[in-house]
């Protein structure tokens, strides 16, 4: 039998949508269990958890927002455990055509003689509100009378706590449908639901949390399959998947031999942090080829690494290798793109002609958007991971639905392309060709300033020489293809946001340039491997 402690490791790797929600909860009462009994359980982990964060004596007043379904049922379930518990819980149920279970529960409330208005107004007093108006049965824009009466809501200033979804949110899309709640905190029911892991919903989230309710994880996976497409990345699956302990008797060339291609003499600190980037990652051996007017600055910095000086341009752009150098396999993957400037049109060239795995970012994805991404990238044998912000994919991908929703615009993009594509943004999507996705949880505003992807160039580009050069030398194209997988992607971009967060909760979120993140990737990553060790030792 599995642990209780892997299974919920399991069920957080988990994004449902709505249907799949539906289809579980169908399996767990067709076994028997009664809808009525789940609910009591939902209800009773939602109300302790309220109370551990809401403890009395004050917040003391609790409004309660009820709407016509099982959400509505849930937060009356909350609403009684919570007058029990001495808080002073008052109703607001604005429809009038209640579910049956939920009925049932209002009639018991009322007996209790908690008071329900039907008027949002008499809740404005409230120090916490509990929004119980829909969860995942919400099909269609909202309309009057709970439109205006979740604009008002809005513009309060108490605390809202959502139960399983900001009330007017798409379950799948995370777009508004109408108007949503915009919730201080979301306790998520169950499974993660895939709208709260979309862009698109983040200012209505808040903070988001798992409130996990035992669902047999059989029922789980038959509905979403053994090994599911899509996955919400964690920090135990990225611990797992990064190169922490290295085999007793390696030398640097088995630890990856990394190439970057970066700079210019205006964007010289794209070199710089993407060399900072590539060293955090632990890689065997670091080559930078930048302009060789840049070289100085370089070796200062990065006295490890080897700087191959290329001719440049009479303003400082890369024009081709040097003579002596050739691209040949002594490379385990070539990191291409900050700072390189438009100008680097034919050293992008030959690199996406090489049989090197490539990560592309910045200049070299824009310099790919001009040569036409699909057919040069069809062209490609080697693994390529493209790593664009919404601005740049768009360049890439003319075409692409991205506004209409990120997720199956990544995944789209991979299986046009072959290529692993991570879309840069709050909430990181990473897709390959054959549809596995990643979509990681949590990162910060932080890193929305100039030069954090170029870090993530370089660690990502570290990573991939890493795990290239633990194949055998005569692998073939496809399982050199197969051995750089959205997992390991995932572990770099998780990695890179759990820097920005450490390093925003110690300088605040303006104290993260892109240099002090890049020194806060080693100890970020201490944190988290300490804190899951701990997490193990005390099961
Ligand atoms: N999955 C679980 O394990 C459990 C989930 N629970 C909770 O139940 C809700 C889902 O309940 P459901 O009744 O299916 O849906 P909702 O409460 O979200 O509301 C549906 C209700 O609302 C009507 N409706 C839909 N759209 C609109 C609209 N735009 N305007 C007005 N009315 C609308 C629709 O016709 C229905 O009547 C889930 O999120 C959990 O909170 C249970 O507790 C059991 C365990
Ligand atoms: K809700």
């Amino acid at each position: 039998m599995i642990s209780p402690q892997d299974r919920l490791e399991q069920i957080q790797r988990i994004i449902v949508t709505a249907e799949q929600m539906r289809s579980i909860e169908s399996r767990v009462f067709a076994a028997g269990m009664p809808i009525a009994a789940l609910m009591e359980k939902v209800a009773s982990k939602l109300a302790h958890r309220i109370a551990a964060l809401y403890p009395l004596p004050n917040p003391r007043r609790v409004g309660i927002l009820v709407g016509p379904g099982h959400n509505g049922g849930d937060a009356l379930v909350v609403a009684r455990e919570l007058h029990f518990k001495g808080y002073e819980v008052m109703l607001c149920c604005p429809v009038s055509k209640l579910k049956e279970l939920t009925e049932g529960h209002l009639r018991y409330a009322t007996s209790l003689e908690i008071p329900c208005h039907p008027q949002i107004e008499s809740l404005q007093t409230c120090d916490l509100l509990i929004d119980g108006l829909f969860g995942f049965g919400l099909e269609r824009s909202l309309t009057d009378p709970i439109a205006p009466l979740i604009e008002q809501v809005n513009h309060w200033h108490q605390p809202i706590l959502s139960i399983d979804l900001p009330s007017g949110l798409h379950t799948d899309t995370g777009k508004v449908l109408g108007v949503a709640i915009r919730a201080t905190q979301t306790l998520c029911l169950g499974l993660w639901k895939l709208g709260l892991l979309q862009e698109e919903a983040l200012e209505h989230v808040g903070s988001a949390e798992l409130i996990d309710l035992d669902l047999p994880l059989t029922d789980v996976l038959a509905v979403v399959g053994d090994s599911p497409l899509v996955q919400r990345g964690t920090a135990q699956a990225a611990i797992a998947t990064l190169p922490l302990s290295r085999p007793p008797t390696t030398h640097k060339y088995k630890m990856g031999h990394l190439l970057l291609v970066c700079g210019s003499r205006r964007y010289a600190g794209g070199a710089l942090l993407t060399g900072l980037g590539a060293r955090a990652s632990g890689v065997g051996m670091l080559s930078i080829a930048a302009p060789e007017s840049l070289k100085p600055a370089l070796s200062a910095q990065l006295p490890e690494a080897l700087i191959i000086d290329c001719p440049e341009t009479p303003e400082g752009a890369i024009t081709a290798f040097p003579s002596s150098f050739s691209l040949d396999s002594s490379f385990d993957a070539i990191a291409c793109g900050p700072g390189l400037t438009s100008d680097a049109t034919a050293i992008v060239e030959q690199i996406l002609a090489s049989q090197c795995p490539l990560v592309l970012d910045a200049d070299g994805l824009n310099i790919l958007a001009q040569q036409g991404t699909i057919p040069t990238l069809q062209n490609r044998q080697a693994p390529t991971i493209l790593t664009p912000h919404l601005g740049e994919f768009k360049r890439l991908f003319p075409d692409s639905t991205v506004t209409e929703c990120r997720v199956t615009a990544v995944q789209r993009a991979a299986q046009q392309t072959g290529a692993i594509v991570l879309l840069k943004g709050a909430r990181v999507a990473i897709a390959d060709a054959q549809g596995n996705t990643r979509i990681n949880p949590e990162s910060t505003p932080a890193l929305a300033r100039g030069g954090s992807g170029d870090v993530l160039t370089g660690l990502m580009g570290g990573l991939v020489a890493q795990a290239i050069a633990k194949l055998p030398k005569e692998t073939s194209e496809d399982l050199r293809t197969s051995s750089i997988s959205v997992d390991l992607i995932q572990s770099g971009a998780w990695w890179h946001a759990q820097a920005g967060i450490l390093a925003a909760q110690e300088r605040t979120e303006l104290g993260v340039d892109a240099y002090t993140l890049t020194q806060f990737l080693i100890p970020a990553l201490r944190q988290q491997v300490d804190a899951a060790d701990s997490k193990t030792f005390s099961n």
